[in-house]
C-alpha cells in the first residue's frame, strides 16, 4: 500500500523530524536522493547540459543544490532563477559556488534548446493556485517542445495543486517527478497526475512522524489479502449470492457482461433479475446464472448490484431491490433512482457525466475536480462513491479515499463499467465492505484492461472480462 498525506500532516512531520536534526540535513536528504535519479536518467553526468528552473522556496532550494552537486560531478549547470531575492541562499551559493551559471532572460531558450535534463524546482508543496508570469511561459516553453531533455520535477510538477489532485492554472508537464517523504494527492489524482511522468518516491525519514493515511492506493499484497477466500466447509450460499438487475430490451449486452463479472469475482451464486428476453441471453451466455423476471422473484441474496443498462421506467424494480435493505452496488441508469440517503452499506459507480448528473454541476467540473466531487457525493448519499474515468477514486463516506493504480485507456470501451458493476458486486455478496469490493473491483478490473490490451489491439468489454479470470488468480492464487 502506498500512503498520501496532505501538505498540512507533511509540514508537521517535517518539523517534527527537523527539530532532531542539523539545520539543512532534510533538504541534504532530499537532494540526494534527486541526485541520484537525475544521474541515472542523464547518458553520463560529466559534460552533460542541465538546467534548473527555481523559484523563491525552498522547492528552488532542492533543485539548487541538486544542480550544484551535478555541476561538482562535471555538468554544466545553468539556472533560470524565477525570484532571484527570494532565491534559496544557501543553495544558490553551492551552485555558484560549483561553477553554475545564472542564464540571463535572453538566454533561457538557447538554454532550453541544449538541456539534457531540465530540474523543475518552481514550486513544491508550497504552491497556491497555477503558475504566474514568467514561471508560466517556462511550462509553456517546456510543453512546447522547447527542449529535448527530460523534464524532472521536484517533488511536483510546479503549478498543480498537492492536495486535491487539481490544475488550477498553467503548470509543468514533467517526464519523471521524484518526490519526498509521502505521496500527495496531485501525483495520483488527475489531472495533476497527468503531469507527473514517472514517480520516483524518495525516502528521507518522514514515515515516523506521518500520520494514517486518509488516502491510499493498494497494491497486489493488499488486493490479495481482501480477496474472499472459502474455507473448506464453504458452499454455493456461504460464498455470497449475488443479485444482478441489469440489461433491457435496449441493452441486454450490460446484464450479460454485468453477470459475467459477477461469476467472476467469487460469489457462488448469480441470480439475474430482468426480462425474459434479456434473461434468455443471460442465460444463453451463463447457464450457471439463475433468471428470475423481478427483485421479488429471483430468490435471495447477500447483496445488490443494480442499474447497468437498465433504460428508462425501471423505478419500481430498483426500489423493490434497495427495499431489501442489503449490501448495494448502484451503477449507471440505477443512479437515476437513488434514496435520499443510504443508511446501509452502498457503492455508487458513476462515470463523470452521472456524477455531474447527480451533483448538478458540470461534467468538466468533475473531471477538474475528482476527488472534491467523489468526497461531495459520498458525504450527501452516505455511501461509497467510486468515481470512474482516467483516474478511478473511491470516497467513503467516513473520509478515506482510495486511488486505483491500475487503470488504462484500455478500458475506455462500452460495456467495461457493466463488467466493473458485476464484478464489485460479487465481491460485496462475497462480505467485502462497499470501499473494499469498490478498490479490489477495479484493482482487478485494471489489470484485466492491461492484459487484454497486451493480448488484443483494441479490448473489447468481453475482452476484459475474459481476461478476468487469470488476473484474479494471479493475485489470489489458485483456490485450494
Ligand atoms: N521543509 C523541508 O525541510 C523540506 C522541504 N523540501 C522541499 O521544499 C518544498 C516546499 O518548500 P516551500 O514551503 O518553501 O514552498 P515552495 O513549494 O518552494 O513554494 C513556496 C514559494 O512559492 C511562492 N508561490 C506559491 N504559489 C505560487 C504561485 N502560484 N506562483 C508563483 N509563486 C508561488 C511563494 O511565495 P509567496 O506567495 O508566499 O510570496 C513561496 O515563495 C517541498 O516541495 C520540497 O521540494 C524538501 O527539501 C524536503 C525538506
Ligand atoms: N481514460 C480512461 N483511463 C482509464 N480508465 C478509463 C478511462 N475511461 C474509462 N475508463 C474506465 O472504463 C470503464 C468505463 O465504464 P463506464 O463509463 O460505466 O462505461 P460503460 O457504461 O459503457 O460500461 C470504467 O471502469 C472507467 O474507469
Ligand atoms: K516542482
Amino acid at each position: 500500500m502506498s500512503a498520501v498525506h496532505t501538505v498540512a500532516e507533511i509540514r508537521a512531520a517535517e518539523d517534527a523530524l527537523m527539530a532532531r536534526l542539523p539545520d539543512g540535513a532534510l533538504m541534504q536528504r532530499a537532494v540526494a536522493g534527486l541526485v541520484t535519479v537525475c544521474a541515472g536518467l542523464l547518458d553520463g553526468v560529466y559534460g552533460a547540459r542541465v538546467v534548473v528552473l527555481a523559484g523563491g522556496g525552498n522547492n528552488g532550494g532542492d533543485a539548487l543544490w541538486a544542480g550544484a552537486r551535478l555541476a561538482r560531478r562535471g555538468a554544466h549547470a545553468d539556472a533560470v532563477l524565477l525570484n532571484p531575492e527570494k532565491a534559496h541562499a544557501e543553495g544558490l551559493a553551492a551552485f555558484r559556488a560549483a561553477g553554475g551559471r545564472i542564464v540571463a532572460r535572453d538566454d533561457v531558450r538557447t538554454a532550453l534548446a541544449a538541456a539534457d535534463l531540465v530540474l523543475d524546482g518552481i514550486l513544491g508543496i508550497g504552491a497556491r493556485g497555477g503558475l504566474r508570469g514568467e514561471a508560466a511561459e517556462l511550462a509553456r516553453l517546456l510543453r512546447g517542445g522547447r527542449t529535448a531533455g527530460a523534464v524532472v520535477a521536484v517533488d511536483l510538477p510546479s503549478g498543480v495543486d498537492p492536495d486535491t489532485g487539481e490544475t488550477p492554472g498553467p503548470h509543468v508537464v514533467a517526464d519523471h517527478t521524484v518526490t519526498f517523504g509521502t505521496g500527495k494527492a496531485a501525483l495520483v489524482v488527475d489531472p495533476a497526475a497527468a503531469a507527473a511522468g514517472v514517480l520516483h518516491p524518495v525516502d528521507i525519514g518522514l514515515t515516523p512522524y506521518l500520520p494514517e493515511p486518509g488516502l491510499t492506493v493498494l497494491d497486489d499484497a493488499d488486493v490479495a489479502a481482501l480477496l474472499p477466500d472459502p474455507g473448506r466447509e464453504s458452499d454455493k450460499y456461504s460464498r455470497g449470492v449475488v443479485g444482478v438487475l441489469a440489461g433491457s430490451g435496449e441493452f441486454p449486452g450490460a446484464a450479460v457482461l454485468a453477470v459475467g463479472g459477477a461469476l467472476h469475482g467469487g460469489a457462488g451464486l448469480v441470480r439475474y433479475a430482468g426480462p425474459g428476453a434479456v434473461a434468455t441471453e443471460v442465460r444463453a451466455r451463463w447457464p450457471e446464472a439463475i433468471a428470475g423476471p423481478s427483485p421479488d422473484t429471483v430468490g435471495r441474496v447477500q447483496a445488490w448490484t443494480i442499474g447497468s443498462g437498465l433504460g428508462s421506467g425501471r423505478e419500481a424494480d430498483v426500489a423493490a431491490a434497495l427495499a431489501a435493505g442489503l449490501p448495494v452496488l448502484v451503477d449507471a441508469d440505477g443512479l437515476r433512482w437513488l434514496p435520499d440517503r443510504f443508511t446501509g452499506p452502498a457503492l455508487l459507480t458513476p462515470h463523470a457525466g452521472e456524477l455531474a448528473r447527480l451533483l448538478g454541476v458540470e461534467r468538466d467540473e468533475v473531471e477538474a475536480g475528482r476527488l472534491h466531487h467523489a468526497r461531495a457525493a459520498a458525504a450527501r448519499w452516505n455511501a461509497v462513491v467510486l468515481l470512474k474515468g482516467s483516474t478511478t477514486v473511491l470516497a467513503s463516506p467516513d473520509g478515506r479515499v482510495r486511488v486505483n493504480p491500475t487503470g488504462t485507456s484500455a478500458l475506455a470501451a462500452a460495456g467495461t463499467g457493466d463488467v466493473l458493476a458485476g464484478l464489485a458486486g460479487s465481491l460485496l455478496a462475497g462480505g467485502l465492505s462497499p470501499l473494499d469490493a469498490g478498490s479490489v473491483a477495479a484493482y482487478a478490473h485494471g489489470l484485466a484492461g492491461r492484459r487484454a490490451a497486451a493480448a488484443s489491439g483494441y479490448p473489447s468489454a468481453g475482452d476484459v472480462l475474459s481476461a478476468l479470470p487469470a488476473v484474479l488468480r494471479s493475485l489470489r492464487g489458485p483456490l485450494q
